[in-house]
């Protein structure tokens, strides 16, 4: 589990968050919604590490953040980052074995192997592996990224994945492979998901809990089933919505 505790982030004089507590569990996928600007993205490097809270504290299962090595941590957890520009050109399999990195010194080539294989297949990437990365397209460099953070926790146990909006650049059908993907994940390996998106329908099909901030702070929180609706829409966006009672749901079969 990992908990939040009333924490603020500065940048010079302006508060970027304010007194942001939360709690993601083990099992459950988690989503961070909200309008741009609120400090979604914020809050999640934060909780990975890569900034620092000026006040308050991150823990991860009982213990500080800033008690880990990043050894520890880049075995425990795996981030995908919203933008992460590579122009040298790797290809799409060297970018899969990044993720495996940390595991460098117990080095077990076959295992590695394997497992870069696999997550390239299940992202629908094998056909592009030997593809220079650069030359992919936004989507199909979304879906090798996605497969180096999936290969990075692979044989873990109880890891954590931090997701910044991955499937912004995806069409429909691999919107659906992915998100299958982290709520089978999720399940099996015991994992604690949270996501940073905008899409509110993926949110709502296909996350347990939702946090939506505001300004920097949480406006509301709970069940994403629950608290997804009009209500707190037209409250966090600014914008009336109402609910369409005809609309018409669409199931993958
Ligand atoms: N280093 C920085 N210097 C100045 N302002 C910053 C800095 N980092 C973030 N901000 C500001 O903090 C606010 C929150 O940014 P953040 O990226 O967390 O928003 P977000 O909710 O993820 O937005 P989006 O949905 O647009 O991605 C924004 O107004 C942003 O401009």
């Amino acid at each position: 589990m990992i908990a939040v505790s009333n924490v603020s982030f500065r940048v010079g004089r302006q508060l970027i968050l304010d007194n942001v507590s939360a709690t993601f569990e083990a099992g459950k996928v988690s989503a961070i919604l909200g309008p741009n600007g609120a400090g979604k993205t914020t809050l999640l490097k934060c909780i990975t590490g890569s900034l620092a809270v000026d006040h308050g504290a991150i823990s991860i299962e009982g213990r500080k953040l800033e008690e880990y090595s990043l050894e520890e941590l880049s075995m425990k957890r795996a981030v995908l980052s919203q933008n992460t520009p590579i122009s040298f050109p790797f290809t799409a399999e060297e970018i899969v074995f990044m993720g495996r990195n940390p595991y460098a010194l117990k080095k077990n080539n076959a295992t590695d192997t394997e497992i870069v294989h696999e997550t390239l297949d299940l992202m629908d990437a094998w056909h592009l592996r030997e593809r220079s990365f650069p030359t992919l397209s936004g989507g199909e460099q979304q879906r090798v990224q996605f497969a180096r953070v999936l290969s990075q926790i692979w044989d873990r146990e109880k890891a954590y994945l931090f997701l910044d909006e991955p499937t912004s650049a995806l069409d429909l059908k691999h919107q659906y492979q992915v998100m299958e993907l982290i709520r089978q994940q999720c399940a099996n390996k015991y994992l604690t998901v949270i996501m940073v998106m905008h899409d509110l329908n993926i949110a709502y099909q296909s996350t347990d809990k939702s946090y939506f901030l505001r300004d920097g702070h949480v406006h509301n929180f709970g069940d994403s089933k629950e608290v997804i609706n009009a209500e707190t829409l037209s409250e966090v966006y600014n914008l009336p919505i109402t609910y369409a009672a005809r609309h018409i749901n669409f199931h993958a079969i």
